[in-house]
């Protein structure tokens, strides 16, 4: 592909290829070694979120992803507002709906476990689980578009944490107009990534 200059259907080929062997990679590495990779995250993480005041959007793990739920039990034990993202349908912007430990939940798309109820809220901060991300916080997904989707919908004051392992670092995702970059990644590491102060216009 041209470095320079991609083009769209060339940086779509190519991010097809990252998040193939990104996932891949992910899912090979023992359990044992992303358990501690994610103790790690989460010891970075738990001071952030609590300095939120708002719903915190989580996920539901698949795939190798970082396990928060640890954490999402110990907020929601302690009066936070946590929600899940459900997918609605393709090509739309993704909703939440509130999670707590005794939430019943169903099957919902790439059957990804979502809360039942019909009820939703709106993330101030939202999780944003990563399969790969850049040194200047932008994110590459599963290629549905849900979270740029949804961050371009919910506008000013909604920022997304990228959370991942640092083996999901590209140097780049060549980004295009519809990329909205997170505030911040977490990996094992410790907060990664440039961070922009919130409320502070990115400049
Ligand atoms: N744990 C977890 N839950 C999550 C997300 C996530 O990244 N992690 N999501 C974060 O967004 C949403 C689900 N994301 C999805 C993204 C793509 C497709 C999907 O159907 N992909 C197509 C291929 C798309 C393409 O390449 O054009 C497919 O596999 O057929 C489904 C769900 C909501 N829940
Ligand atoms: N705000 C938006 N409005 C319309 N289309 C969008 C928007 N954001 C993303 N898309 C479309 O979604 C598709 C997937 O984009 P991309 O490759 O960036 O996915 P991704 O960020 O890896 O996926 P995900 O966010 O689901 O994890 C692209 O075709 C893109 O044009």
């Amino acid at each position: 592909m041209n470095q320079q200059n991609p083009s769209w259907d060339e940086v779509r080929a190519w991010r097809k290829g990252e998040r193939e062997r990104l996932i891949e990679a992910r899912v090979a590495t023992v359990q044992e070694i992303r358990a501690r990779w994610t103790r790690a995250i989460i010891e970075t993480l738990e001071p952030i979120l609590r300095e939120s005041r708002g719903p915190i959007s989580f996920y539901w793990p698949f795939r190798g992803e970082p396990d928060l739920r640890p954490l999402m039990r110990l907020l929601a034990g302690e009066g936070f507002t946590l929600a899940l993202p459900v997918v609605i349908e393709p090509k739309t912007p993704l909703v939440f709906r509130p999670w707590r430990p005794d939430s019943k939940l169903e099957l919902g798309v790439w059957n990804i476990p979502v809360p039942v109820t019909k009820e939703e809220v709106e993330p101030s901060l939202l999780l944003a689980p990563v399969v790969g991300f850049t040194p200047d916080n932008y994110r590459l997904g599963y290629g549905g578009g849900y979270f740029d989707r949804t961050l371009a919908k919910l506008g000013a004051g909604h920022e997304a944490i990228g959370v991942g392992f640092e083996m999901a670092r590209l140097a780049s995702i060549y980004p295009q107009p519809h990329d909205i970059k997170m505030r911040q990644v977490v990996t094992e590491k410790g907060v990664v990534g440039a961070k922009r102060r919130p409320g502070l216009m990115a400049s």
